[in-house]
Protein backbone atom coordinates (compact mmCIF):
# COMPACT_ATOMS: atom_id res chain seq x y z
CA UNK A 1 0.00 0.00 0.00
CA UNK A 2 2.94 2.46 -0.08
CA UNK A 3 1.83 3.95 -3.45
CA UNK A 4 -1.45 4.75 -1.33
CA UNK A 5 0.28 6.31 1.19
CA UNK A 6 2.36 8.68 -0.91
CA UNK A 7 -0.73 9.26 -2.84
CA UNK A 8 -2.40 10.12 0.45
CA UNK A 9 0.17 12.67 1.63
CA UNK A 10 0.22 13.89 -2.14
CA UNK A 11 -3.42 14.82 -1.37
CA UNK A 12 -3.37 16.06 2.11
CA UNK A 13 -0.69 18.66 0.47
CA UNK A 14 -2.87 19.70 -2.12
CA UNK A 15 -5.84 20.84 0.58
CA UNK A 16 -7.94 17.56 1.00
CA UNK A 17 -9.01 16.55 4.33
CA UNK A 18 -8.77 13.33 5.05
CA UNK A 19 -11.18 11.83 8.38
CA UNK A 20 -11.44 8.45 9.34
CA UNK A 21 -10.81 6.71 6.51
CA UNK A 22 -7.78 5.16 4.00
CA UNK A 23 -7.99 3.29 1.01
CA UNK A 24 -8.28 -0.45 1.35
CA UNK A 25 -8.13 -3.63 -1.85
CA UNK A 26 -11.66 -5.14 -1.44
CA UNK A 27 -12.66 -8.50 -3.11
CA UNK A 28 -14.42 -8.42 -6.43
CA UNK A 29 -13.87 -3.70 -6.07
CA UNK A 30 -10.35 -3.37 -6.61
CA UNK A 31 -9.84 0.11 -4.02
CA UNK A 32 -12.35 1.43 -1.86
CA UNK A 33 -12.37 3.16 1.07
CA UNK A 34 -13.01 1.74 4.66
CA UNK A 35 -13.20 3.18 8.23
CA UNK A 36 -10.00 3.34 10.57
CA UNK A 37 -12.17 4.16 13.45
CA UNK A 38 -15.48 4.53 14.45
CA UNK A 39 -17.24 7.05 12.51
CA UNK A 40 -20.31 9.01 13.85
CA UNK A 41 -23.57 10.17 11.76
CA UNK A 42 -23.08 13.82 10.12
CA UNK A 43 -19.22 13.42 10.72
CA UNK A 44 -17.28 14.99 7.90
CA UNK A 45 -15.44 12.39 6.12
CA UNK A 46 -13.86 13.92 3.26
CA UNK A 47 -13.27 17.18 1.97
CA UNK A 48 -11.99 18.11 -1.62
CA UNK A 49 -11.34 21.58 -1.75
CA UNK A 50 -11.78 23.23 -5.55
CA UNK A 51 -8.02 24.11 -5.59
CA UNK A 52 -7.24 20.20 -5.46
CA UNK A 53 -9.37 19.30 -8.54
CA UNK A 54 -7.64 18.45 -11.50
CA UNK A 55 -9.96 20.56 -14.42
CA UNK A 56 -9.92 20.49 -18.61
CA UNK A 57 -6.59 22.29 -19.20
CA UNK A 58 -8.13 25.24 -21.74
CA UNK A 59 -4.56 26.56 -22.71
CA UNK A 60 -3.92 23.34 -24.48
CA UNK A 61 -7.83 22.58 -25.74
CA UNK A 62 -7.77 25.78 -27.12
CA UNK A 63 -4.41 25.88 -28.70
CA UNK A 64 -5.56 22.12 -30.17
CA UNK A 65 -9.23 23.37 -31.53
CA UNK A 66 -10.61 20.92 -28.50
CA UNK A 67 -13.36 23.18 -27.74
CA UNK A 68 -16.13 21.58 -28.84
CA UNK A 69 -15.03 17.89 -28.16
CA UNK A 70 -17.30 16.43 -25.60
CA UNK A 71 -16.60 17.40 -21.41
CA UNK A 72 -15.58 13.43 -21.43
CA UNK A 73 -12.77 14.15 -24.33
CA UNK A 74 -11.99 17.33 -23.06
CA UNK A 75 -11.10 16.24 -19.27
CA UNK A 76 -9.57 13.11 -20.82
CA UNK A 77 -7.02 14.94 -23.94
CA UNK A 78 -6.15 17.11 -20.11
CA UNK A 79 -5.45 14.20 -18.30
CA UNK A 80 -3.47 12.59 -20.64
CA UNK A 81 -1.63 15.61 -21.26
CA UNK A 82 -0.44 15.90 -17.77
CA UNK A 83 0.37 12.46 -17.26
CA UNK A 84 2.69 12.44 -20.52
CA UNK A 85 4.76 15.27 -19.36
CA UNK A 86 8.04 14.27 -17.87
CA UNK A 87 7.59 15.37 -14.43
CA UNK A 88 4.08 14.54 -14.25
CA UNK A 89 2.30 16.89 -11.42
CA UNK A 90 -0.38 13.82 -10.67
CA UNK A 91 2.07 10.95 -11.37
CA UNK A 92 1.02 9.53 -7.76
CA UNK A 93 -2.45 9.85 -8.19
CA UNK A 94 -1.84 8.25 -11.76
CA UNK A 95 -0.29 4.98 -9.90
CA UNK A 96 -3.93 4.87 -7.70
CA UNK A 97 -5.82 4.22 -11.00
CA UNK A 98 -6.58 0.98 -12.68
CA UNK A 99 -5.00 -0.56 -15.63
CA UNK A 100 -5.91 -0.88 -19.26
CA UNK A 101 -6.47 -4.73 -18.40
CA UNK A 102 -9.02 -4.14 -15.45
CA UNK A 103 -10.94 -2.11 -17.95
CA UNK A 104 -10.57 -4.72 -20.40
CA UNK A 105 -12.29 -7.38 -17.74
CA UNK A 106 -15.24 -4.99 -16.34
CA UNK A 107 -15.85 -2.56 -18.96
CA UNK A 108 -18.14 -4.38 -21.89
CA UNK A 109 -17.37 -2.11 -24.69
CA UNK A 110 -13.89 -3.76 -24.40
CA UNK A 111 -14.65 -7.18 -24.43
CA UNK A 112 -14.77 -9.68 -27.73
CA UNK A 113 -18.26 -9.64 -29.96
CA UNK A 114 -18.82 -13.20 -28.56
CA UNK A 115 -18.92 -12.05 -25.03
CA UNK A 116 -20.95 -9.08 -26.04
CA UNK A 117 -23.58 -11.51 -27.57
CA UNK A 118 -24.07 -13.19 -24.13
CA UNK A 119 -24.77 -9.94 -23.05
CA UNK A 120 -29.03 -9.69 -21.49
CA UNK A 121 -30.84 -7.46 -24.55
CA UNK A 122 -31.73 -4.84 -22.71
CA UNK A 123 -28.04 -4.26 -22.17
CA UNK A 124 -27.37 -3.78 -25.99
CA UNK A 125 -28.56 -0.46 -26.55
CA UNK A 126 -26.84 1.31 -23.83
CA UNK A 127 -23.87 -0.22 -24.81
CA UNK A 128 -24.30 0.77 -28.52
CA UNK A 129 -24.78 4.58 -27.06
CA UNK A 130 -21.21 4.43 -25.06
CA UNK A 131 -19.68 2.60 -28.24
CA UNK A 132 -20.82 5.74 -30.43
CA UNK A 133 -20.12 8.08 -27.67
CA UNK A 134 -16.49 6.82 -27.75
CA UNK A 135 -16.11 6.74 -31.72
CA UNK A 136 -17.45 10.47 -31.66
CA UNK A 137 -14.88 11.39 -28.94
CA UNK A 138 -12.06 9.43 -30.77
CA UNK A 139 -12.85 11.37 -33.66
CA UNK A 140 -12.93 14.83 -32.22
CA UNK A 141 -9.56 14.40 -30.57
CA UNK A 142 -7.55 12.76 -33.67
CA UNK A 143 -6.14 15.55 -34.96
CA UNK A 144 -4.37 15.73 -31.40
CA UNK A 145 -3.25 12.20 -31.01
CA UNK A 146 -1.73 12.02 -34.13
CA UNK A 147 0.15 15.36 -33.60
CA UNK A 148 1.03 14.28 -30.39
CA UNK A 149 2.16 10.99 -31.45
CA UNK A 150 -0.18 9.60 -28.99
CA UNK A 151 -2.33 5.84 -29.91
CA UNK A 152 -5.85 5.63 -29.98
CA UNK A 153 -5.41 2.48 -26.82
CA UNK A 154 -4.04 5.56 -24.53
CA UNK A 155 -6.35 7.81 -25.29
CA UNK A 156 -9.18 5.03 -24.61
CA UNK A 157 -7.38 4.65 -21.49
CA UNK A 158 -7.47 8.01 -20.24
CA UNK A 159 -11.39 7.96 -21.10
CA UNK A 160 -12.06 5.15 -19.51
CA UNK A 161 -10.71 7.03 -16.32
CA UNK A 162 -12.52 10.25 -16.27
CA UNK A 163 -15.41 7.77 -17.33
CA UNK A 164 -15.47 5.61 -14.38
CA UNK A 165 -13.79 8.83 -12.05
CA UNK A 166 -14.87 11.85 -12.41
CA UNK A 167 -17.34 14.49 -10.67
CA UNK A 168 -19.48 17.56 -12.30
CA UNK A 169 -18.08 20.55 -10.77
CA UNK A 170 -20.39 23.52 -10.93
CA UNK A 171 -18.57 26.81 -9.44
CA UNK A 172 -20.38 29.48 -7.80
CA UNK A 173 -20.55 32.77 -9.33
CA UNK A 174 -22.25 31.40 -12.35
CA UNK A 175 -19.64 30.37 -14.11
CA UNK A 176 -19.89 27.49 -16.11
CA UNK A 177 -19.52 23.78 -15.29
CA UNK A 178 -17.36 21.33 -16.01
CA UNK A 179 -16.03 17.76 -15.80
CA UNK A 180 -13.57 17.21 -13.18
CA UNK A 181 -11.26 14.83 -10.97
CA UNK A 182 -11.33 14.68 -7.17
CA UNK A 183 -8.54 13.12 -5.53
CA UNK A 184 -8.81 10.74 -3.00
CA UNK A 185 -12.97 10.27 -3.02
CA UNK A 186 -12.35 8.76 -6.59
CA UNK A 187 -11.56 5.63 -4.02
CA UNK A 188 -14.97 5.29 -2.98
CA UNK A 189 -17.02 2.87 -4.41
CA UNK A 190 -20.39 2.77 -5.49
CA UNK A 191 -24.09 1.76 -3.20
CA UNK A 192 -27.35 1.55 -4.27
CA UNK A 193 -29.85 4.68 -2.84
CA UNK A 194 -30.06 5.03 0.71
CA UNK A 195 -26.76 2.65 1.57
CA UNK A 196 -24.08 5.76 1.17
CA UNK A 197 -22.18 8.76 2.65
CA UNK A 198 -23.81 12.33 1.41
CA UNK A 199 -21.60 13.88 -1.14
CA UNK A 200 -22.74 17.37 -2.19
CA UNK A 201 -20.76 20.03 -3.49
CA UNK A 202 -20.31 23.21 -1.01
CA UNK A 203 -19.14 26.46 -2.62
CA UNK A 204 -15.41 26.05 -2.25
CA UNK A 205 -15.15 21.76 -2.99
CA UNK A 206 -16.78 18.66 -2.66
CA UNK A 207 -18.31 16.99 0.54
CA UNK A 208 -19.13 13.58 1.95
CA UNK A 209 -20.32 13.02 5.18
CA UNK A 210 -21.51 9.85 7.01
CA UNK A 211 -24.88 8.76 6.27
CA UNK A 212 -24.89 6.55 9.71
CA UNK A 213 -22.69 5.64 12.57
CA UNK A 214 -19.88 3.15 11.65
CA UNK A 215 -17.81 1.01 13.06
CA UNK A 216 -13.70 0.91 12.36
CA UNK A 217 -12.94 -1.02 9.09
CA UNK A 218 -16.11 -0.82 7.34
CA UNK A 219 -16.41 0.57 4.05
CA UNK A 220 -17.65 3.70 3.18
CA UNK A 221 -19.57 4.36 -0.26
CA UNK A 222 -21.34 6.66 -2.27
CA UNK A 223 -24.29 6.78 -4.42
CA UNK A 224 -22.78 7.47 -8.08
CA UNK A 225 -26.61 7.75 -9.19
CA UNK A 226 -29.92 5.48 -9.12
CA UNK A 227 -28.77 3.79 -11.55
CA UNK A 228 -30.08 0.35 -12.20
CA UNK A 229 -27.53 -2.68 -12.76
CA UNK A 230 -27.64 -2.60 -17.03
CA UNK A 231 -26.43 1.10 -16.13
CA UNK A 232 -24.03 0.11 -13.62
CA UNK A 233 -22.51 -2.76 -15.71
CA UNK A 234 -22.06 -0.81 -19.28
CA UNK A 235 -20.79 2.60 -17.85
CA UNK A 236 -18.54 1.07 -14.69
CA UNK A 237 -17.75 -2.31 -15.38
CA UNK A 238 -19.60 -3.68 -12.07
CA UNK A 239 -22.98 -4.59 -10.86
CA UNK A 240 -24.41 -4.25 -7.07
CA UNK A 241 -25.37 -8.01 -5.79
CA UNK A 242 -28.42 -7.18 -3.36
CA UNK A 243 -27.97 -8.46 -0.01
CA UNK A 244 -30.21 -11.73 0.75
CA UNK A 245 -33.93 -10.30 1.46
CA UNK A 246 -32.99 -6.49 0.18
CA UNK A 247 -34.07 -5.65 -2.85
CA UNK A 248 -32.70 -2.72 -4.90
CA UNK A 249 -34.53 0.18 -5.17
CA UNK A 250 -32.76 1.17 -8.05
CA UNK A 251 -32.57 -1.58 -10.51
CA UNK A 252 -35.20 -2.58 -13.19
CA UNK A 253 -35.20 -5.61 -15.34
CA UNK A 254 -35.68 -3.79 -18.94
CA UNK A 255 -38.63 -5.26 -21.17
CA UNK A 256 -38.01 -3.68 -23.95
CA UNK A 257 -36.85 -6.07 -26.56
CA UNK A 258 -40.24 -8.24 -25.16
CA UNK A 259 -43.32 -5.72 -25.48
CA UNK A 260 -42.60 -3.10 -28.18
CA UNK A 261 -42.68 -5.74 -31.14
CA UNK A 262 -46.02 -6.75 -29.55
CA UNK A 263 -47.51 -3.39 -29.76
CA UNK A 264 -48.73 -2.46 -33.57
CA UNK A 265 -47.60 0.91 -35.40
CA UNK A 266 -50.91 2.69 -34.42
CA UNK A 267 -50.58 1.54 -30.85
CA UNK A 268 -46.95 2.84 -30.83
CA UNK A 269 -47.62 5.80 -32.53
CA UNK A 270 -50.59 6.50 -29.71
CA UNK A 271 -47.46 6.01 -26.65
CA UNK A 272 -44.97 7.79 -28.63
CA UNK A 273 -47.41 11.09 -28.41
CA UNK A 274 -47.53 11.00 -24.61
CA UNK A 275 -44.47 10.06 -23.88
CA UNK A 276 -44.48 6.19 -22.79
CA UNK A 277 -42.68 4.76 -25.99
CA UNK A 278 -40.21 2.27 -24.32
CA UNK A 279 -38.30 1.95 -21.09
CA UNK A 280 -40.45 -0.68 -20.36
CA UNK A 281 -39.63 -2.66 -17.13
CA UNK A 282 -40.32 -5.06 -14.02
CA UNK A 283 -39.12 -3.47 -10.69
CA UNK A 284 -37.77 -6.70 -8.32
CA UNK A 285 -37.75 -4.24 -5.33
CA UNK A 286 -41.44 -4.04 -5.97
CA UNK A 287 -42.12 -7.10 -7.53
CA UNK A 288 -44.49 -4.86 -9.97
CA UNK A 289 -44.94 -3.88 -13.67
CA UNK A 290 -44.13 -0.05 -14.12
CA UNK A 291 -46.44 2.41 -15.01
CA UNK A 292 -45.21 2.77 -18.34
CA UNK A 293 -45.46 -1.05 -19.28
CA UNK A 294 -49.01 -0.80 -17.64
CA UNK A 295 -50.07 2.43 -19.82
CA UNK A 296 -48.37 0.20 -22.84
CA UNK A 297 -50.17 -2.83 -22.47
CA UNK A 298 -53.66 -0.90 -22.15
CA UNK A 299 -52.78 1.18 -25.02
CA UNK A 300 -52.80 -2.62 -27.11
CA UNK A 301 -56.36 -4.08 -25.52
CA UNK A 302 -58.57 -0.90 -24.13
CA UNK A 303 -60.56 1.44 -25.81
CA UNK A 304 -58.91 5.02 -26.47
CA UNK A 305 -60.98 6.31 -24.19
CA UNK A 306 -60.64 4.07 -21.26
CA UNK A 307 -56.85 4.00 -22.08
CA UNK A 308 -56.60 8.26 -21.83
CA UNK A 309 -58.72 8.19 -18.49
CA UNK A 310 -56.03 5.59 -17.43
CA UNK A 311 -53.36 7.93 -18.54
CA UNK A 312 -54.92 10.66 -17.31
CA UNK A 313 -56.01 9.20 -13.48
CA UNK A 314 -53.54 6.12 -13.40
CA UNK A 315 -56.53 4.21 -12.64
CA UNK A 316 -59.03 2.14 -14.52
CA UNK A 317 -62.22 3.63 -15.65
CA UNK A 318 -64.65 1.08 -14.69
CA UNK A 319 -63.00 -2.95 -13.96
CA UNK A 320 -59.38 -3.03 -12.99
CA UNK A 321 -57.12 -3.98 -16.12
CA UNK A 322 -54.35 -5.15 -13.92
CA UNK A 323 -55.23 -8.81 -14.30
CA UNK A 324 -55.66 -8.75 -18.33
CA UNK A 325 -52.50 -7.24 -18.16
CA UNK A 326 -50.96 -9.72 -16.73
CA UNK A 327 -52.78 -12.04 -19.58
CA UNK A 328 -51.03 -10.33 -21.99
CA UNK A 329 -47.21 -10.35 -20.14
CA UNK A 330 -47.17 -13.71 -19.40
CA UNK A 331 -46.32 -15.46 -21.96
CA UNK A 332 -43.52 -13.27 -22.99
CA UNK A 333 -42.22 -13.17 -19.10
CA UNK A 334 -42.27 -16.89 -19.34
CA UNK A 335 -40.65 -16.56 -22.77
CA UNK A 336 -37.71 -14.33 -21.11
CA UNK A 337 -37.42 -16.92 -18.40
CA UNK A 338 -36.62 -19.40 -20.52
CA UNK A 339 -33.90 -17.00 -22.45
CA UNK A 340 -32.17 -16.48 -19.31
CA UNK A 341 -31.86 -20.27 -18.31
CA UNK A 342 -30.64 -21.19 -21.75
CA UNK A 343 -28.26 -18.13 -21.55
CA UNK A 344 -27.12 -19.29 -18.21
CA UNK A 345 -26.32 -22.79 -19.42
CA UNK A 346 -23.60 -21.14 -21.92
CA UNK A 347 -21.94 -19.36 -19.46
CA UNK A 348 -22.16 -22.03 -17.08
CA UNK A 349 -20.49 -24.09 -19.34
CA UNK A 350 -17.76 -21.53 -20.50
CA UNK A 351 -17.08 -21.51 -16.42
CA UNK A 352 -17.06 -24.43 -15.68
CA UNK A 353 -14.61 -25.37 -18.86
CA UNK A 354 -12.11 -22.34 -18.50
CA UNK A 355 -12.81 -21.74 -21.73
CA UNK A 356 -13.58 -17.96 -21.39
CA UNK A 357 -12.04 -14.81 -19.02
CA UNK A 358 -13.69 -15.11 -15.52
CA UNK A 359 -14.48 -12.29 -14.81
CA UNK A 360 -16.27 -11.09 -17.76
CA UNK A 361 -18.43 -14.62 -17.79
CA UNK A 362 -19.25 -13.77 -13.74
CA UNK A 363 -20.27 -10.78 -14.93
CA UNK A 364 -22.84 -12.03 -17.51
CA UNK A 365 -23.70 -14.94 -14.87
CA UNK A 366 -24.56 -12.44 -12.28
CA UNK A 367 -26.93 -9.98 -14.41
CA UNK A 368 -29.15 -13.06 -16.10
CA UNK A 369 -29.22 -14.39 -12.14
CA UNK A 370 -30.79 -11.47 -11.20
CA UNK A 371 -33.15 -11.15 -14.49
CA UNK A 372 -33.87 -15.20 -13.46
CA UNK A 373 -34.72 -14.60 -10.00
CA UNK A 374 -37.00 -11.20 -10.69
CA UNK A 375 -38.77 -13.08 -12.98
CA UNK A 376 -39.31 -16.39 -10.96
CA UNK A 377 -40.39 -13.97 -8.04
CA UNK A 378 -42.89 -12.46 -10.24
CA UNK A 379 -44.09 -15.22 -12.18
CA UNK A 380 -43.96 -17.20 -8.77
CA UNK A 381 -42.34 -20.20 -10.53
C1 LIG B 1 -14.62 5.83 -8.66
S1 LIG B 1 -13.91 4.30 -8.93
C2 LIG B 1 -13.87 3.64 -7.30
C3 LIG B 1 -12.51 3.07 -6.95
C4 LIG B 1 -12.18 1.80 -7.67
N1 LIG B 1 -12.82 0.65 -7.04
C5 LIG B 1 -10.69 1.55 -7.77
O1 LIG B 1 -10.25 0.42 -7.61
O2 LIG B 1 -9.96 2.50 -8.06
C6 LIG B 1 -15.24 3.49 -9.75
C7 LIG B 1 -14.96 2.05 -10.12
O3 LIG B 1 -14.95 1.24 -8.94
C8 LIG B 1 -15.58 -0.02 -9.16
N2 LIG B 1 -16.77 -0.07 -8.30
C9 LIG B 1 -17.44 0.97 -7.75
N3 LIG B 1 -18.44 0.55 -6.98
C10 LIG B 1 -18.42 -0.79 -7.03
C11 LIG B 1 -19.23 -1.80 -6.43
N4 LIG B 1 -20.24 -1.51 -5.63
N5 LIG B 1 -18.93 -3.09 -6.70
C12 LIG B 1 -17.90 -3.42 -7.52
N6 LIG B 1 -17.10 -2.49 -8.11
C13 LIG B 1 -17.36 -1.20 -7.86
C14 LIG B 1 -15.93 -0.06 -10.64
O4 LIG B 1 -14.86 -0.65 -11.33
C15 LIG B 1 -16.03 1.42 -11.00
O5 LIG B 1 -15.79 1.68 -12.37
Amino acid sequence: MQRHEAFTEWAQARGVEIGKVKPARLPGRGLGLVTTASVKKNQRILFVPEKAMFKPDSALLKQHNLQHASPQAQLAVSVLAACATQVSAIALWEATWPTDTDFEQGMPMRWDGCLQDLLPPSVQQPLQRQQDDYMKDVGSVHTFLRHARVTEQRFRYYWSIVNSRSFHWKPPKGKAGSMVMCPFIDYTNHGPTGTGCNVSQRSNGYEMLANRDYDAGEEVLFTYGAHSNDKLLVHYGFICESPPGLRNKDDDIRLDHLLIPKLDSHVRDKLQDVGFLGAYALLPAENELCFKTQVAVRAALLTSNEWEYFVTNGEDMTEDQTPAVLRFMHPLLVRYHNDATGELTIIEEQIVDGSGPSTQLLLLRSRWRQIQDALEAFLKM
